[in-house]
Protein backbone atom coordinates (compact mmCIF):
# COMPACT_ATOMS: atom_id res chain seq x y z
CA UNK A 1 0.00 0.00 0.00
CA UNK A 2 0.94 3.36 -1.00
CA UNK A 3 2.15 5.55 1.80
CA UNK A 4 0.10 8.12 3.23
CA UNK A 5 1.07 11.51 0.80
CA UNK A 6 2.25 14.16 3.51
CA UNK A 7 2.36 17.00 1.28
CA UNK A 8 0.02 18.24 -1.83
CA UNK A 9 2.62 17.39 -4.06
CA UNK A 10 2.39 13.61 -3.10
CA UNK A 11 -1.08 13.76 -4.34
CA UNK A 12 -0.43 14.18 -8.00
CA UNK A 13 1.37 10.66 -8.25
CA UNK A 14 -1.33 9.27 -6.57
CA UNK A 15 -3.91 10.80 -9.06
CA UNK A 16 -1.56 9.27 -11.85
CA UNK A 17 -1.95 6.13 -10.52
CA UNK A 18 -5.83 6.55 -9.96
CA UNK A 19 -6.75 7.81 -13.51
CA UNK A 20 -6.70 6.77 -17.07
CA UNK A 21 -3.55 7.94 -18.91
CA UNK A 22 -6.72 10.25 -20.98
CA UNK A 23 -7.61 12.12 -17.57
CA UNK A 24 -4.29 12.41 -16.03
CA UNK A 25 -2.64 13.90 -19.11
CA UNK A 26 -5.38 16.02 -19.63
CA UNK A 27 -5.56 17.50 -16.05
CA UNK A 28 -1.52 17.52 -15.19
CA UNK A 29 -1.39 18.81 -19.14
CA UNK A 30 0.44 22.57 -20.04
CA UNK A 31 0.17 24.62 -23.58
CA UNK A 32 2.97 23.39 -26.01
CA UNK A 33 6.19 23.24 -24.77
CA UNK A 34 4.88 23.88 -21.13
CA UNK A 35 8.14 26.19 -20.30
CA UNK A 36 5.13 28.03 -18.18
CA UNK A 37 3.90 25.17 -16.45
CA UNK A 38 7.24 24.90 -15.17
CA UNK A 39 7.89 28.41 -14.45
CA UNK A 40 4.74 28.97 -12.72
CA UNK A 41 6.16 26.40 -9.81
CA UNK A 42 9.47 27.46 -10.42
CA UNK A 43 9.47 31.43 -9.82
CA UNK A 44 8.51 30.75 -6.60
CA UNK A 45 11.04 28.78 -5.35
CA UNK A 46 13.58 31.94 -6.49
CA UNK A 47 11.32 33.99 -3.75
CA UNK A 48 12.76 33.87 -0.43
CA UNK A 49 10.95 34.66 2.68
CA UNK A 50 12.55 37.43 5.20
CA UNK A 51 11.19 35.97 8.52
CA UNK A 52 11.04 38.20 11.20
CA UNK A 53 11.43 36.80 14.76
CA UNK A 54 10.75 37.85 18.69
CA UNK A 55 6.94 38.03 17.55
CA UNK A 56 4.18 36.44 19.99
CA UNK A 57 2.76 33.78 17.36
CA UNK A 58 1.47 31.49 20.21
CA UNK A 59 -1.65 32.18 17.81
CA UNK A 60 -2.08 32.51 14.80
CA UNK A 61 -5.32 33.42 12.62
CA UNK A 62 -5.30 32.44 9.15
CA UNK A 63 -8.85 33.72 8.40
CA UNK A 64 -10.21 36.73 5.88
CA UNK A 65 -12.74 37.73 3.61
CA UNK A 66 -13.29 37.79 -0.08
CA UNK A 67 -15.76 39.74 -1.27
CA UNK A 68 -17.23 40.77 2.23
CA UNK A 69 -17.61 36.66 2.62
CA UNK A 70 -15.50 35.38 5.87
CA UNK A 71 -13.35 32.28 4.95
CA UNK A 72 -11.36 29.98 7.23
CA UNK A 73 -8.08 30.60 5.23
CA UNK A 74 -6.77 32.54 1.85
CA UNK A 75 -6.98 29.71 -0.15
CA UNK A 76 -10.23 29.00 -2.28
CA UNK A 77 -10.66 26.21 -5.09
CA UNK A 78 -9.90 27.46 -8.84
CA UNK A 79 -12.77 26.54 -11.40
CA UNK A 80 -11.50 23.26 -13.23
CA UNK A 81 -13.11 21.27 -15.71
CA UNK A 82 -15.50 18.13 -15.18
CA UNK A 83 -14.66 16.70 -11.79
CA UNK A 84 -16.57 13.27 -12.67
CA UNK A 85 -13.27 12.52 -15.10
CA UNK A 86 -11.39 12.22 -11.68
CA UNK A 87 -13.99 10.98 -9.37
CA UNK A 88 -17.80 9.88 -9.41
CA UNK A 89 -19.14 12.18 -6.97
CA UNK A 90 -17.63 15.08 -9.32
CA UNK A 91 -17.45 18.73 -8.58
CA UNK A 92 -20.45 17.64 -5.44
CA UNK A 93 -17.33 15.84 -3.38
CA UNK A 94 -15.16 19.21 -4.09
CA UNK A 95 -17.66 21.47 -2.96
CA UNK A 96 -18.17 19.56 0.55
CA UNK A 97 -14.58 19.60 0.91
CA UNK A 98 -14.67 23.31 0.19
CA UNK A 99 -17.43 23.72 2.53
CA UNK A 100 -15.92 21.59 5.36
CA UNK A 101 -13.20 24.12 5.43
CA UNK A 102 -14.93 27.07 5.06
CA UNK A 103 -14.04 28.37 1.89
CA UNK A 104 -14.87 29.03 -1.46
CA UNK A 105 -15.00 27.22 -4.44
CA UNK A 106 -15.33 28.77 -8.02
CA UNK A 107 -17.57 26.04 -9.90
CA UNK A 108 -16.60 25.70 -13.64
CA UNK A 109 -19.32 26.58 -16.05
CA UNK A 110 -17.95 22.97 -17.69
CA UNK A 111 -19.16 21.19 -14.43
CA UNK A 112 -20.04 17.25 -14.55
CA UNK A 113 -22.13 17.69 -11.85
CA UNK A 114 -25.53 20.65 -12.66
CA UNK A 115 -25.07 24.37 -11.08
CA UNK A 116 -28.25 22.94 -9.38
CA UNK A 117 -26.70 19.70 -7.84
CA UNK A 118 -23.68 21.50 -6.43
CA UNK A 119 -26.03 24.31 -4.92
CA UNK A 120 -28.02 21.69 -3.19
CA UNK A 121 -25.29 19.67 -1.71
CA UNK A 122 -23.41 22.07 0.91
CA UNK A 123 -24.12 25.10 2.18
CA UNK A 124 -20.74 27.23 1.44
CA UNK A 125 -20.25 30.10 -0.57
CA UNK A 126 -19.59 29.34 -4.42
CA UNK A 127 -19.13 31.71 -7.18
CA UNK A 128 -19.36 30.69 -10.63
CA UNK A 129 -17.18 30.40 -13.46
CA UNK A 130 -17.95 31.42 -17.14
CA UNK A 131 -16.97 31.63 -20.78
CA UNK A 132 -18.67 34.14 -23.30
CA UNK A 133 -20.30 31.96 -26.12
CA UNK A 134 -21.39 33.09 -29.30
CA UNK A 135 -24.72 32.23 -27.99
CA UNK A 136 -25.11 34.93 -25.81
CA UNK A 137 -28.35 33.43 -24.58
CA UNK A 138 -26.63 30.66 -23.33
CA UNK A 139 -24.32 32.25 -20.91
CA UNK A 140 -27.66 34.79 -19.89
CA UNK A 141 -28.89 31.39 -18.92
CA UNK A 142 -25.98 29.71 -17.20
CA UNK A 143 -25.21 33.37 -15.10
CA UNK A 144 -29.20 33.48 -14.30
CA UNK A 145 -29.11 30.00 -13.03
CA UNK A 146 -26.33 30.18 -11.03
CA UNK A 147 -27.91 33.47 -9.94
CA UNK A 148 -30.95 31.62 -8.65
CA UNK A 149 -29.35 29.22 -7.46
CA UNK A 150 -27.54 31.70 -4.84
CA UNK A 151 -23.62 31.53 -6.20
CA UNK A 152 -22.47 35.66 -4.93
CA UNK A 153 -20.47 36.10 -7.92
CA UNK A 154 -19.31 35.43 -11.63
CA UNK A 155 -16.13 34.58 -12.49
CA UNK A 156 -15.73 35.81 -16.14
CA UNK A 157 -12.27 33.56 -18.00
CA UNK A 158 -10.54 36.38 -20.08
CA UNK A 159 -7.55 33.88 -21.23
CA UNK A 160 -9.40 31.39 -23.59
CA UNK A 161 -10.61 33.17 -26.71
CA UNK A 162 -9.54 30.46 -28.50
CA UNK A 163 -8.50 26.87 -26.12
CA UNK A 164 -4.77 26.79 -26.02
CA UNK A 165 -2.60 23.77 -27.93
CA UNK A 166 -2.22 21.17 -25.53
CA UNK A 167 -0.93 18.30 -27.07
CA UNK A 168 -1.00 15.75 -25.11
CA UNK A 169 -4.98 15.89 -25.11
CA UNK A 170 -4.22 15.64 -29.15
CA UNK A 171 -2.14 12.61 -29.15
CA UNK A 172 -4.79 11.52 -26.57
CA UNK A 173 -7.86 12.49 -28.75
CA UNK A 174 -9.04 14.10 -25.59
CA UNK A 175 -13.05 13.97 -25.35
CA UNK A 176 -15.56 15.71 -22.78
CA UNK A 177 -17.91 13.45 -21.11
CA UNK A 178 -21.61 14.90 -20.75
CA UNK A 179 -21.73 18.13 -19.63
CA UNK A 180 -24.86 18.32 -17.82
CA UNK A 181 -24.95 22.25 -17.94
CA UNK A 182 -25.41 21.86 -21.46
CA UNK A 183 -28.18 19.30 -21.69
CA UNK A 184 -31.34 21.91 -23.31
CA UNK A 185 -28.86 23.54 -25.57
CA UNK A 186 -26.77 21.34 -27.27
CA UNK A 187 -28.75 18.33 -27.04
CA UNK A 188 -28.88 17.82 -30.58
CA UNK A 189 -25.21 17.64 -30.82
CA UNK A 190 -24.17 14.92 -28.68
CA UNK A 191 -24.70 11.36 -28.92
CA UNK A 192 -23.59 8.70 -26.41
CA UNK A 193 -20.38 6.72 -26.53
CA UNK A 194 -19.51 3.57 -24.56
CA UNK A 195 -15.94 3.87 -23.43
CA UNK A 196 -13.97 1.42 -21.00
CA UNK A 197 -14.46 3.83 -18.34
CA UNK A 198 -18.08 5.17 -18.27
CA UNK A 199 -20.51 6.42 -20.78
CA UNK A 200 -19.64 9.42 -22.06
CA UNK A 201 -21.18 12.10 -25.23
CA UNK A 202 -19.62 13.36 -27.59
CA UNK A 203 -19.38 16.59 -29.30
CA UNK A 204 -20.48 14.95 -32.34
CA UNK A 205 -20.82 17.95 -34.85
CA UNK A 206 -17.36 18.77 -34.73
CA UNK A 207 -16.04 15.01 -33.66
CA UNK A 208 -12.31 15.35 -35.29
CA UNK A 209 -10.66 11.94 -36.14
CA UNK A 210 -7.04 13.25 -35.28
CA UNK A 211 -7.19 15.84 -32.13
CA UNK A 212 -8.69 17.17 -28.90
CA UNK A 213 -12.24 17.25 -28.94
CA UNK A 214 -12.43 19.70 -26.15
CA UNK A 215 -10.53 22.25 -28.70
CA UNK A 216 -12.95 21.49 -31.31
CA UNK A 217 -15.90 22.33 -28.96
CA UNK A 218 -14.42 25.42 -27.37
CA UNK A 219 -14.06 26.61 -31.40
CA UNK A 220 -17.30 26.04 -32.05
CA UNK A 221 -18.67 27.88 -28.55
CA UNK A 222 -16.81 30.48 -27.22
CA UNK A 223 -16.76 34.20 -28.74
CA UNK A 224 -13.08 34.78 -29.95
CA UNK A 225 -14.58 38.39 -30.73
CA UNK A 226 -15.37 39.10 -26.48
CA UNK A 227 -13.59 42.25 -25.69
CA UNK A 228 -13.59 45.21 -23.37
CA UNK A 229 -17.16 46.00 -24.34
CA UNK A 230 -18.51 43.19 -23.57
CA UNK A 231 -18.10 43.18 -19.99
CA UNK A 232 -20.84 46.14 -19.55
CA UNK A 233 -23.42 43.41 -21.34
CA UNK A 234 -22.69 41.30 -18.55
CA UNK A 235 -22.63 43.10 -15.74
CA UNK A 236 -26.35 44.35 -17.19
CA UNK A 237 -27.69 40.74 -17.05
CA UNK A 238 -26.88 40.10 -13.45
CA UNK A 239 -26.79 42.09 -10.31
CA UNK A 240 -23.63 39.55 -8.73
CA UNK A 241 -20.43 41.06 -8.63
CA UNK A 242 -17.91 40.42 -12.07
CA UNK A 243 -14.83 39.12 -11.52
CA UNK A 244 -12.35 38.81 -14.57
CA UNK A 245 -9.94 35.50 -13.98
CA UNK A 246 -6.90 35.20 -16.72
CA UNK A 247 -5.48 38.78 -16.07
CA UNK A 248 -1.58 38.94 -16.14
CA UNK A 249 -0.63 42.84 -17.10
CA UNK A 250 -0.87 46.06 -15.00
CA UNK A 251 -2.32 47.61 -18.78
CA UNK A 252 -5.11 44.67 -18.37
CA UNK A 253 -5.39 45.65 -14.90
CA UNK A 254 -6.57 48.96 -15.55
CA UNK A 255 -8.52 48.29 -18.48
CA UNK A 256 -10.44 46.40 -16.12
CA UNK A 257 -10.96 48.68 -13.39
CA UNK A 258 -12.42 51.14 -15.83
CA UNK A 259 -15.01 48.67 -17.30
CA UNK A 260 -15.98 48.35 -13.38
CA UNK A 261 -15.09 44.56 -12.48
CA UNK A 262 -15.41 43.74 -8.93
CA UNK A 263 -12.23 41.69 -8.84
CA UNK A 264 -9.41 40.71 -10.80
CA UNK A 265 -7.61 37.02 -11.03
CA UNK A 266 -4.18 37.35 -11.80
CA UNK A 267 -4.19 33.69 -13.81
CA UNK A 268 -2.28 32.03 -16.92
CA UNK A 269 -4.94 29.55 -16.70
CA UNK A 270 -2.20 27.01 -14.74
CA UNK A 271 -0.42 27.47 -18.20
CA UNK A 272 -2.41 25.66 -20.92
CA UNK A 273 -2.96 28.47 -22.65
CA UNK A 274 -0.21 30.79 -23.94
CA UNK A 275 3.39 28.88 -23.68
CA UNK A 276 5.95 31.36 -22.61
CA UNK A 277 3.15 33.76 -20.30
CA UNK A 278 4.80 34.85 -17.47
CA UNK A 279 4.79 32.88 -14.64
CA UNK A 280 2.02 34.60 -12.33
CA UNK A 281 3.63 35.24 -9.50
CA UNK A 282 6.03 37.10 -11.23
CA UNK A 283 3.34 39.64 -12.16
CA UNK A 284 1.48 39.71 -9.54
CA UNK A 285 2.78 42.84 -8.12
CA UNK A 286 2.72 44.94 -11.10
CA UNK A 287 -0.97 44.23 -11.02
CA UNK A 288 -1.49 44.46 -7.26
CA UNK A 289 0.42 48.34 -7.80
CA UNK A 290 -1.74 48.87 -11.22
CA UNK A 291 -4.70 48.34 -8.77
CA UNK A 292 -4.42 50.55 -6.30
CA UNK A 293 -6.62 48.96 -3.45
CA UNK A 294 -9.79 49.38 -6.03
CA UNK A 295 -10.72 45.74 -5.79
CA UNK A 296 -9.39 42.48 -4.63
CA UNK A 297 -7.07 40.69 -6.29
CA UNK A 298 -6.52 36.90 -6.22
CA UNK A 299 -3.94 34.93 -7.63
CA UNK A 300 -3.89 31.51 -9.00
CA UNK A 301 -1.22 29.08 -11.03
CA UNK A 302 1.42 26.71 -8.87
CA UNK A 303 0.39 26.99 -5.84
CA UNK A 304 1.86 23.53 -3.95
CA UNK A 305 3.11 24.88 -0.52
CA UNK A 306 1.97 26.89 2.37
CA UNK A 307 5.08 29.15 1.93
CA UNK A 308 4.06 29.74 -1.90
CA UNK A 309 0.45 31.32 -0.34
CA UNK A 310 2.23 33.05 1.86
CA UNK A 311 4.80 34.87 -1.16
CA UNK A 312 1.52 35.65 -2.85
CA UNK A 313 -0.36 37.11 -0.06
CA UNK A 314 3.24 39.34 0.87
CA UNK A 315 3.31 40.27 -3.00
CA UNK A 316 -0.37 41.64 -2.48
CA UNK A 317 -3.04 39.14 -3.06
CA UNK A 318 -6.08 39.04 -1.03
CA UNK A 319 -6.68 34.83 -1.53
CA UNK A 320 -5.01 32.21 -4.02
CA UNK A 321 -7.17 29.81 -5.91
CA UNK A 322 -5.70 26.28 -6.20
CA UNK A 323 -6.47 24.49 -9.58
CA UNK A 324 -4.54 20.92 -9.82
CA UNK A 325 -3.86 20.21 -6.37
CA UNK A 326 -7.95 19.88 -5.93
CA UNK A 327 -8.41 17.71 -8.57
CA UNK A 328 -5.38 15.68 -7.56
CA UNK A 329 -7.06 14.89 -4.46
CA UNK A 330 -10.23 14.58 -5.60
CA UNK A 331 -8.97 11.56 -8.11
CA UNK A 332 -6.84 10.27 -5.15
CA UNK A 333 -8.96 10.33 -2.75
CA UNK A 334 -12.69 12.09 -3.79
CA UNK A 335 -14.02 14.61 -1.01
CA UNK A 336 -11.62 13.49 1.89
CA UNK A 337 -8.42 14.20 -0.75
CA UNK A 338 -9.56 17.20 -1.22
CA UNK A 339 -10.03 18.03 2.39
CA UNK A 340 -6.61 17.06 2.99
CA UNK A 341 -5.32 18.50 0.22
CA UNK A 342 -6.74 21.89 1.83
CA UNK A 343 -5.89 20.96 5.51
CA UNK A 344 -2.18 20.59 4.14
CA UNK A 345 -1.90 24.09 3.02
CA UNK A 346 -3.51 25.55 5.52
CA UNK A 347 -1.27 23.55 8.27
CA UNK A 348 1.93 25.00 6.16
CA UNK A 349 0.90 28.68 5.66
CA UNK A 350 0.21 28.50 9.64
CA UNK A 351 3.50 27.23 10.00
CA UNK A 352 4.80 29.58 7.77
CA UNK A 353 3.57 32.59 9.40
CA UNK A 354 4.60 31.35 12.38
CA UNK A 355 8.27 31.52 11.34
CA UNK A 356 7.86 34.54 9.94
CA UNK A 357 6.75 36.07 12.77
CA UNK A 358 3.23 36.80 11.59
CA UNK A 359 0.02 36.17 13.56
CA UNK A 360 -2.39 37.34 11.14
CA UNK A 361 -2.58 37.47 7.27
CA UNK A 362 -2.72 41.47 7.63
CA UNK A 363 0.71 41.14 9.26
CA UNK A 364 2.22 39.81 5.80
CA UNK A 365 4.25 42.46 4.45
CA UNK A 366 5.75 42.79 0.92
CA UNK A 367 9.46 43.00 3.68
CA UNK A 368 8.79 39.25 4.17
CA UNK A 369 9.63 38.39 0.78
CA UNK A 370 12.53 39.45 -1.72
CA UNK A 371 12.63 39.01 -5.51
CA UNK A 372 14.99 37.47 -7.49
CA UNK A 373 15.07 41.39 -9.25
CA UNK A 374 15.83 42.58 -5.29
CA UNK A 375 18.72 40.12 -4.67
CA UNK A 376 20.39 41.07 -8.04
CA UNK A 377 19.97 44.41 -7.54
CA UNK A 378 21.01 44.64 -3.89
CA UNK A 379 24.41 43.12 -5.41
CA UNK A 380 25.13 45.76 -7.61
C1 LIG B 1 -7.79 20.34 -15.54
C2 LIG B 1 -8.00 21.82 -15.50
C3 LIG B 1 -9.20 22.33 -15.93
C4 LIG B 1 -9.43 23.70 -15.89
N1 LIG B 1 -10.64 24.19 -16.24
C5 LIG B 1 -10.89 25.50 -16.14
C6 LIG B 1 -12.17 26.01 -16.42
O1 LIG B 1 -13.10 25.28 -16.74
N2 LIG B 1 -12.34 27.35 -16.32
C7 LIG B 1 -11.33 28.20 -15.95
O2 LIG B 1 -11.52 29.42 -15.87
N3 LIG B 1 -10.11 27.73 -15.64
C8 LIG B 1 -9.87 26.41 -15.73
N4 LIG B 1 -8.64 25.94 -15.38
C9 LIG B 1 -7.62 26.86 -14.84
C10 LIG B 1 -7.75 26.97 -13.30
O3 LIG B 1 -8.88 27.69 -12.94
C11 LIG B 1 -6.54 27.66 -12.67
O4 LIG B 1 -6.34 28.89 -13.31
C12 LIG B 1 -5.25 26.86 -12.70
O5 LIG B 1 -5.50 25.48 -12.58
C13 LIG B 1 -4.33 27.30 -11.57
O6 LIG B 1 -3.11 26.65 -11.62
P1 LIG B 1 -2.74 25.37 -10.75
O7 LIG B 1 -3.38 24.20 -11.42
O8 LIG B 1 -1.25 25.33 -10.84
O9 LIG B 1 -3.24 25.60 -9.35
C14 LIG B 1 -8.40 24.57 -15.44
C15 LIG B 1 -7.19 24.04 -15.01
C16 LIG B 1 -6.97 22.67 -15.03
C17 LIG B 1 -5.67 22.13 -14.53
C1 LIG C 1 -12.00 22.43 -22.04
C2 LIG C 1 -11.89 23.69 -21.35
C3 LIG C 1 -12.53 24.83 -21.94
C4 LIG C 1 -11.78 23.67 -19.88
C5 LIG C 1 -10.59 24.40 -19.46
O1 LIG C 1 -10.65 25.56 -19.22
C6 LIG C 1 -9.31 23.73 -19.39
O2 LIG C 1 -9.24 22.52 -19.65
O3 LIG C 1 -8.32 24.41 -19.10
Amino acid sequence: MAAEPVNVNEFEELARLALPKMYYDYYRGGAEDQRTLKENMEAFQRITIRPRVLIDVSRIDLSTTVLGYKISAPIMIAPTAMHKLAHPEGEVATARAAAAHNTIMVLSYMSTCTIEEVASSCNAVRFFQIYMYKRRDITANLVQRAERCGYKAIVLTVDTPRLGRREADIKNKMIAPQLKNFEASYQLKFHLCHRKHAIFIQYVELLQDDGSNLEAFAKDTFDASLSWKDIGWLRSITNLPVLIKGVVTHEDAIKAIEVGVDGIVVSNHGARQLDYAPATISVLEEVVDAVKGKVPVLFDGGIRRGTDVFKALALGAQAVLIGRPAVYGLAAKGEYGVKTVIEMLKNELELTMALSGCPALKDISRNHVRTQHERRHSML
